[in-house]
């Protein structure tokens, strides 16, 4: 079989926000055997995120595709509008691999918007896509073939690491955890900022250092192969500071309840926008 980057394909990639520029822009970099076409309302903002030294075909509504036919098609809009987006789409999708990457948007609920030949499933990046560091987990179901799964892997491997879950089930799951694990990061650096301001830093030197630790530790867990504890472990010296500042931050009622309430809140909305979805 040809690899997936040896074959011409068309895509076309519904809505160019967040996710959507960083998939386009990761795409045009690294898959030069895309054509790639968007479509999103906002034309200007859309061209203005891509640049304009690419050669990715933007429009702002269904007419703009005329009846032109696309091999994949990434489905990148809110989960409240992923449906009805599909069957606006359908006719220019008659045999296309939709991958949607809507939040807890089901199978079903997705498959009611496409031809009996398009086949779908579903992905769950994360905003690292921006970087190209997204952990992106995906699920389909047994109907679809290898061709289309090697074509998956090939399309968000170009915005990081990918890896295929067992079930359904367990993309809602990991959407509390992948999907959106970069904002409990974020929340947590944003509070080790203002800790550092509050013992007498200013903003700016607060911001730079807390920055510098996330990545500097990311950087670590990447290229050490010590684990977590192990490294963490390295940074604590008996009776030094970190182990006073680590002997509040695991207080069973502090950091570890907090994280495991996080994400148990955020798989059960997860849950939740799958009932109301479907
Ligand atoms: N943000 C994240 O970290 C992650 C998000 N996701 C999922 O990705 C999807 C997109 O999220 P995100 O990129 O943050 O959202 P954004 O709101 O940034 O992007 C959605 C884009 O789609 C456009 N749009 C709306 N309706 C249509 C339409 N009918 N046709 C074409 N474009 C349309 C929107 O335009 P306008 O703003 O004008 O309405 C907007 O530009 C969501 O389903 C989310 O669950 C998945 C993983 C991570
Ligand atoms: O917050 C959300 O619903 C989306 C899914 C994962 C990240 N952002």
């Amino acid at each position: 079989m040809m690899s997936p980057a040896s074959k011409r394909r068309s895509v076309l990639l519904i809505g160019c926000g967040n996710m959507g520029s960083a998939i386009a822009l990761a795409l045009q970099d690294k898959a030069a055997n895309l054509d790639l076409t968007v479509i999103d309302p906002d034309e200007e903002r859309t061209r203005q995120v891509l640049g304009s030294q690419n050669k990715i075909k933007v429009v702002n509504d269904w007419a703009g595709l005329g009846s032109a036919q696309f091999d994949v098609c990434i489905l990148a809009v809110k989960p409240t509008s992923a449906l009805e987006t599909l069957v606006d789409a359908q006719q220019n999708l008659q045999a296309s691999l939709v991958i949607s990457i809507a939040a807890g948007v089901p199978l079903a609920k997705l498959q009611q918007g496409v031809t009996n030949r398009a086949r779908v499933v579903r992905v769950m990046p994360n905003l690292a896509a921006i970087v190209r560091k997204a952990i992106s987990v995906g699920y389909a179901d047994g109907a679809i073939s290898t061709e289309d799964r090697e074509l998956a892997e090939f399309v968000f491997g170009a915005i990081g690491r990918f890896q295929w879950l067992k079930s359904e089930n367990e993309i809602d799951l990991a959407t509390a955890v992948t999907g959106s694990g970069p904002g409990y990061v974020f929340s947590f650096v944003q509070h080790l900022q203002h800790a550092a301001e509050q013992i007498g830093f200013s903003k700016e030197t607060a911001d730079f250092f807390a920055r510098q630790i996330i990545i500097g530790a990311a950087g670590l867990l990447e290229e050490d192969l010590r684990s977590p504890l192990q490294l963490k472990h390295a940074v604590t010296s008996p009776h030094g500071t970190t182990a006073a500042g680590l002997a509040e931050f695991e207080q069973e009622q502090a950091m570890p309840r907090v994280i495991r309430q996080t994400v148990a809140a955020a798989a059960a909305r997860a849950k939740e926008l799958a009932t109301e979805q479907s």
